[in-house]
């Protein structure tokens, strides 16, 4: 069930109304006052903000029920997470202060002319003298934005903003978001590297199957900076990460287990190659029109490509009737698809990872009652499978040994170095993955990726804690 934390800001006349009966229409209500303010104090009426924290389905009638108390007035709701985002969430810092005419011609003319010219005179400056090193470009074109859809580059910012702020939150990258306004795989591509010399790297996000294919097979190709497509990458990564304990958890091995993956996107896909090198024997995706079969014929070159691997099954069905006897479902599709029944067909321990944002593919109060592992994409359940535990960590590696590529291999390492930060010891149903806030999540992803990077040749940098003891301190 979802939750929002309202502010509500109300006048109350003390002689018509106590703020006991507030509290207790609130609780009636379903509410759960976590803060009061007291905003204007007086002997007649006074005013305060009640921090409510309440189930989405409950905020109109708990509004109701407040507005219905005589001798209350209610002034205004605001809820917190649009009072995050006003003015949007990040800006732009000078890391030195311009305080007289000497800095002032130091970061700027005459002084920049001579940086410039040395730039110019040597490319590879850029890395030293400029933001390049430490600067992403997360471009979307607004057309897959969580499990939204095609809602525009507008309102996809705030995605790319909160993707920018746990970039450096987490990884101390500074990430720009980028929204474009078009669709046009060609125009894409080509604005993306008419801006990319300002950048270290590009993450691709929500841009929507099967274009975001052609645009990041094109970029990598053209650029010499790293090109990533979160959505299908850094998805595919930490699915794998948590999919490799979930499996230790439950007792099975990779090889043995049957996988439905539904929702063949651009998540869909980048997972289902993953298993498959990781071992899956049996896989059956499923999009919209049911399993993807082998030996079948499809127009998305995806979906064909899939359709002639031979561990992709050859039984057709809807996904209610291929997720019988699963041993592991993993939804990237979209929101309320399953029910508890569909689960209850699932081989015994079950694992299903129900990951499309905000709402995920099963209820996980339908879900968890009869399956073994439960994960969703989202903070508020146990086991957040989602991509913020790659995309930091990744570019910070790939950035520190100015890889070229973000390949297999770096891909690989991620996982398991995610995977690795649960040990043995504290792995169990309700914890399979660590936490974003863990910060060895960052420090192992980074010095796996790094190591992978100058194994396959991609790093065109050792950064210091490499050099003397071939391998991070
Ligand atoms: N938790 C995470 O880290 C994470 C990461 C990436 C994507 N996601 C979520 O996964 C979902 C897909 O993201 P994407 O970027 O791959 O989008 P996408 O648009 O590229 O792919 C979505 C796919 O789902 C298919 N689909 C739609 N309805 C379906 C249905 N009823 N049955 C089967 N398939 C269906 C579409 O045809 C499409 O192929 C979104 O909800 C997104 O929020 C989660
Ligand atoms: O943004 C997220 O929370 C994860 C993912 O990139 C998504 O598109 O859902
Ligand atoms: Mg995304």
């Amino acid at each position: 069930m979802a939750f929002n934390s309202l502010i509500l800001r109300l006048e109350l006349v003390h002689s018509k109304v106590n703020f006991g009966e507030v509290a207790s229409a609130i609780s009636r209500a379903g509410g759960d006052i976590t803060s009061i303010d007291v905003i204007r104090p007086g002997q007649d009426s006074s005013v305060r903000d009640i921090t409510v924290h309440v189930a989405e389905i409950a905020e109109a009638s708990l509004i109701e029920s407040l507005k219905s108390l005589a001798g209350i007035q209610l002034i205004n709701v605001s809820d917190r997470t649009f009072l995050a985002h006003l003015g949007g969430k990040i800006s732009v810092q000078p890391n030195l202060p311009i305080k007289n005419r000497d800095d002032l011609s130091r970061v700027y003319t005459p002084g920049v002319a001579r940086v410039c010219t040395s730039i110019h005179e040597n490319p590879k400056k850029a890395y030293s003298l400029t933001i390049k090193r430490n600067t992403v470009a997360v471009v979307t074109d607004g057309t897959a934005v969580l499990g939204l859809g095609d809602i525009g580059p507008h309102a996809a910012a705030p995605v790319m903003e909160g993707k920018a702020m746990l970039f450096k939150q987490l990884a101390g990258v500074d990430a720009f978001p980028i929204c474009l306004d078009t669709k046009d795989t060609e125009e894409i591509i080509r604005t993306i590297k008419a801006i990319s010399p300002i950048f270290g790297g590009i993450n691709l996000e929500d841009i929507s199957s099967p274009r975001c294919f052609e645009i990041e097979t094109r970029l990598a190709e053209e650029l010499d900076i790293p090109v990533f497509h979160d959505d299908q990458h850094g998805t595919a990564v930490v699915v794998i990460a948590g999919l490799l304990n979930a499996l230790k958890v439950v007792g099975k091995r990779i090889e043995n287990v049957r996988v439905v993956v539904n929702g063949i996107g651009a998540a869909g896909v980048s997972i289902c190659k993953m298993l498959l090198a990781a071992g899956v024997s049996r896989l059956v995706p499923v999009d919209r029109d049911g399993a993807i079969i082998q030996g079948g014929t499809y127009p998305h070159p995806m979906w064909q490509w899939l359709a002639d691997q031979p561990q992709v099954e050859s039984q057709p069905g809807t996904l209610k009737e291929v997720i019988r006897d699963a041993d592991v479902f993993i939804g990237v599709s979209r929101a309320n698809l399953l029910n508890a029944a569909d689960v209850q067909r699932m081989a015994a321990n079950s694992i299903v990872f129900a990951m499309a944002n905000p709402q995920p593919e099963i209820a996980p109060e339908e879900a968890i009652p009869h399956v073994r592992v439960f994960a969703t994409g989202r903070s508020d359940y146990p086991n957040q499978i989602n991509n913020v535990l790659v995309f930091p960590g990744i570019f910070r590696g790939a950035l520190d040994c100015r890889a070229r590529h973000i390949n297999e291999p770096m891909k690989l390492a991620a996982a398991r170095a995610i995977a690795s930060v649960v040990s043995e010891r504290e792995l169990n149903e309700q914890y399979i993955i660590p936490s974003i806030f863990n910060e060895q999540v960052v420090t192992e992803v980074r010095k796996s990726v790094i190591e992978a990077a100058i194994l396959t040749g991609t790093a065109r940098r050792i950064p210091p804690d490499f050099r003397s003891s071939g391998g991070a301190k």
